[in-house]
């Protein structure tokens, strides 16, 4: 009937069919081709594949399009059959094509045999259900914890290989910071960026049918997006899209331990989301989820641009008061005199390693981006029974939010009052020499440059040419493992040296 009610317009009809046999829409479409609706509200088994299969009819003898699998694959289909009507308006063939759990030889759907639907023993239920559960078993694998964000990370770059290679080892780094799994990472280098999707069609095609095959739920990008950027990426391939700058601002926001460091994260994540407040739809909607959305995030489908400034306002007047209190620690601090040696440095570089070594503290220092957000200080007695005042810093990043920036400013206008900076750097990453540099620039513009800068380089047991890196750092500094004391004397007596010639 299909076939000839089909023939009898002249134009393709299609069946979108529910797992149970019910009919869910009827489509008709034009000669050439049938355009889906918008399927949002009609999922309804929560399994990988949609729970739809589309049956729909060719009138020119064609096979399956490319326009066809893009809709089983963009759609999830449960299957996707063609059926070719013959002049009479009789069906003449059937054919069908699934996707697959796993890749073969670079394609992600298969076809089945062609058949005449009047020889149609398969039943397409059981083929749905035996390939559910292939999807299952093979994303079952590498399921840590249900409760866990799974993650495709995106870079789109027009810098040089190497660089856009260091910084999405960097965003893979800082996902597992948030305790994302990682499931795959896709790097495109393009001369121009596509600004509504950021990168082509076709690799989004290939994005999606990665998250579907390892069963993502999140697509992490390298790059700041606009809200309208979000939401055609999160429309077109349905699942959860956020950037660096969210995911910095999460990891933020699970590591703030002080209230003045909640205080600056709930800002900085206010004024991010401040402007992504115009488009209030989807796109927002669906920021509540998870990442992105901790801190502030409750409430925001009802939070207006007038609340969020208000609540800003109020941060603000708490964040002062609580500088305030700052600043009289800090001056009672400043009245013993003792001078103060400060931490900085990229983040992860074994900042608060080397001040619990060297104070016998017990601070929290770990394999993690951002480990430290609160300054710390301590007391440091020098061999020659000088005693300073070392503090350790949040690290720094490059690209880092400018909301953050701000955020933090207050916490690192602290570092105007160190008469000696110690840059701590890790030397066993290879991007060593780039993250230097942002950090330089960082102290640039927080106007410090008149402080005495001391380097240290360190995780130098890491490292596995010794010579050559001593060749490479000549005596730009030291050379030292934040893990093994002895190596720290050298240190030790320049800083004190440096010290006692800057009290002078
Ligand atoms: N092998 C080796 N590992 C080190 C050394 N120094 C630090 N680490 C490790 O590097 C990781 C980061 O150290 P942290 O001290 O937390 O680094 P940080 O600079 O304070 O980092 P943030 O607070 O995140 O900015 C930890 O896992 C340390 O154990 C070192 O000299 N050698
Ligand atoms: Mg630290």
């Amino acid at each position: 009937m299909l076939c000839q009610l089909s023939s009898e317009l002249n134009r393709q009809i299609g069946l979108l069919i529910h797992r149970s046999g019910k009919v869910e829409q009827v489509i008709v479409g034009s000669y050439g081709q049938i355009v889906i609706p918008q399927l949002g509200q009609i999922r309804s088994t929560g399994g990988r594949l949609r729970g739809l299969r589309l049956v729909h009819t060719h009138l020119a003898n064609e096979d399956i399009s490319d326009e066809d699998l893009m809709d089983l694959l963009f759609l999830r289909l449960d299957l996707l059959s063609a059926l070719k009507v013959d002049k009479n308006g009789l069906p003449h063939v059937m054919q069908t094509a699934h996707l697959l759990p796993e890749s073969r030889e670079g394609k992600s759907w298969v076809f089945l045999e062609p058949v005449h639907p009047a020889n149609q023993v398969d039943s397409a239920e059981e083929l749905i259900v035996a390939l559910e559960r292939e999807f299952a078993q093979k994303s079952k694998s590498s399921v840590v914890d249900s409760g866990q964000d799974r993650a495709i990370l995106v870079s789109v770059s027009t810098e040089p290989r190497l660089q856009a290679e260091e910084s999405l080892a960097e965003l893979v780094e800082l996902a597992a910071s948030d305790d994302v799994a990682v499931l795959d990472t896709i790097l495109q280098r393009r001369q121009k960026i596509d600004p509504r999707f950021i990168l082509g069609k076709g690799k989004l095609a290939d994005i999606m049918i990665r998250a579907l095959q390892h069963d993502a739920n999140l697509l992490i990008f390298n790059q700041e997006l606009n809200p309208s950027q979000i939401r055609s990426i999160t429309d077109f391939t349905d699942l959860r899209v956020i950037d660096r700058t969210q995911l910095i601002l999460d990891i933020f926001a699970h590591r703030a331990m002080s209230r003045e460091g909640k205080l600056q994260v709930e800002m900085a994540q206010l004024k991010y989301m401040l402007p992504r407040l115009s488009s209030r739809d989807d796109a927002l909607s669906r920021l509540t989820g998870g990442i992105g959305a901790r801190g502030p995030g409750e409430t925001k489908l009802e939070i207006d641009r007038r609340r969020i400034n208000d609540r800003l306002a109020r941060l603000g007047r708490e964040l002062a008061q609580v500088s305030r209190e700052r600043y009289r620690r800090r001056a009672k601090r400043r009245k013993k005199d003792l001078p103060v040696l400060s931490l900085v440095g990229y983040t992860n570089a074994g900042k608060s390693t080397l001040l619990n070594t060297l104070t016998n503290s017990d601070i929290v220092a770990e394999d993690k981006l951002f480990a430290t957000l609160d300054p710390t200080s301590r007391r440091l007695r020098f061999p020659t029974e000088m005693e300073v005042i070392i503090t350790d810093t949040v690290g720094f990043i490059r690209h880092l939010p400018a909301e953050l920036v701000q955020a933090f400013m207050a916490t690192l206008e602290e570092l105007g009052e160190a008469d000696l900076l110690i840059h701590v750097v890790d030397v066993s990453n290879p991007a060593f020499r780039q993250q230097m540099k942002v950090v330089d620039t960082i102290l640039r513009e927080l106007d410090l440059g008149d402080i005495p800068v001391m380097k240290l380089f360190n995780k130098v047991d890491l490292v596995e040419n010794r010579g050559e890196v001593e060749q490479l750092i000549g005596d730009e500094g030291l050379l030292i493992s934040a893990l093994q004391p002895e190596t720290l004397k050298g240190f030790l007596e320049q800083a004190g040296s440096l010290i006692e010639k800057s009290m002078q």
